[in-house]
């Protein structure tokens, strides 16, 4: 059965008098309503899997709302459309960034697609939430920084558990002393296929493969934990179709400060982490987000097995949308995602020499990545 189902027709028609933004205008008049005055008006750029949760998550945030979505095929955008109650359904990516009645595009496209369609983005002046993995590389993902500085705009990649409002409170854990010296992290992240013909993350051309994919998750928890980048880290995968499909690996912050990851499309499906120190450990088993219909929980272990449980509930995609349209600086958050996909090109490089790889400094103008932490 086909994934879309395109029995419905959607009742919007496109309006030709929407196109056509200065480049930074935004123009509130169009549907703000009377009970979200000066909403900002995301456009959805994709129409896959995730793009349904996600509207769902834009749509219930306060001050946000969703005028249009773009799809490759006007039949899909218009089924989305319908199906979501976005007023418009636009054929083609490039006409969402040309509406007036946008203010922030959410991109869901296949990695390879990411840096082409934020500068893009960028330069028609939205707001942008990127899907992870940001970019394909380091060399991708600072262009979309700089075009968003150029631009004079905003910008995040959607990793929602950074958000949680539990995240915060676990490295602070690590941080002020409770667990010790925080000697080593490990953390894995996995599912087990099946996957549909066509699967991004299985062609290489797209960005495929679970070091980008999952591997976003787990590098860049090992670096929000250490609150640094690596000096040097390891990579080894196996490959199917060119792309790996398990990926295991170390990361060396320092003499003192170890990480371990493992992640993979061939084991049942893992969200946790453990941050060892001296003391004690934090485990968590779903920092990615709940295992469906539970809370959010973590554990504290001590050296002589008592054990201390933390539930907690959040809206961390909520939480990710109200700070990316809220006005507190980002830098620390750009940061963090800068460092990760820095990481993760010196890890894919490690994995092809299968031999360990020296991370090359960051640039010294970004802000490390810790302020939000405090
Ligand atoms: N934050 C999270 O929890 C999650 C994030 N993701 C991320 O979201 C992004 C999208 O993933 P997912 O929703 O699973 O992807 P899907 O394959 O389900 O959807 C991708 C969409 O991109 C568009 N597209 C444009 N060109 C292509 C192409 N050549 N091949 C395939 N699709 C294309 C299609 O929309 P159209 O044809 O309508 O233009 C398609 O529906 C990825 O970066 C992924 O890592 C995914 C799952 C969870
Ligand atoms: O980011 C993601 C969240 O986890 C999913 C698996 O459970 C991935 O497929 C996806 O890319």
């Amino acid at each position: 059965m086909s994934l879309y189902p395109f029995e419905f027709l959607c009742p919007f028609e496109f309006d030709c008098s929407q196109l056509v933004p200065p480049a930074g205008t935004i123009d509130h008049t169009m549907t703000d309503s009377p009970s979200q005055p000066h909403a900002i008006r995301f456009g959805v750029i994709g129409t896959g899997r995730i793009t349904r949760r996600l509207v769902a998550d834009l749509q219930s945030t306060d001050g946000v709302s969703v005028t249009a979505i773009a799809s490759r095929s006007q039949e899909r955008a218009d089924w989305f459309a319908s199906q979501y109650g976005i007023p418009a359904g636009i054929e083609g990516y490039e006409r969402l960034l040309a509406r007036r009645d946008v203010d922030a595009v959410y991109l869901s496209l296949p990695p390879s697609m990411h840096a082409e369609w934020c500068v893009r983005a960028a330069e028609a002046g939205k707001q942008i939430l990127c899907e992870k993995p940001l970019a394909t590389s380091a060399e991708q993902a600072r262009s979309i920084a700089d075009a968003c500085d150029r631009c004079g705009v905003r910008w995040l990649d959607a990793t929602g558990w950074l958000h949680h409002k539990r995240t915060k409170e676990m490295r602070a854990l690590a941080v002020d002393g409770r667990l010790g010296r925080v000697g080593h992290i490990s953390v894995s992240v996995s599912f087990y296929r099946p996957f549909q013909s066509g699967e991004h993350r299985l062609d290489p051309n797209l960005g495929g493969g679970c070091l980008l994919d999952l591997g976003w998750y787990t590098t860049g928890l090992a670096c929000h934990f250490a609150g640094r980048l690596p000096i040097r880290v390891f990579a080894d995968s196996i490959q199917e179709n060119g792309v790996p499909i398990r990926c295991n690996g170390m990361l060396w912050f320092g003499e003192d400060l170890t990480a371990s990851f493992s992640c993979g499309y061939d084991t049942a499906t893992r969200k946790w982490f453990e941050v060892a120190g001296s003391d004690a450990s934090i485990i968590c088993d779903d920092f990615t987000r709940p295992w469906a219909e539970r809370p959010t929980r973590y554990w504290i272990h001590d050296a002589s097995g008592n054990v201390e449980a933390n539930e907690s509930t959040d809206r961390q995609e909520q939480r990710l949308i109200e700070t990316l349209v809220g006005d507190q600086p980002l830098d620390s958050w750009n940061t963090l995602a800068l460092q990760t996909q820095a990481v993760l090109d010196a890890l894919a490089d490690s994995d092809r020499q299968k031999q360990p790889v020296a991370v090359p400094p960051l640039d010294s103008s970004l802000p490390l990545h810790r302020s939000h932490t405090a």
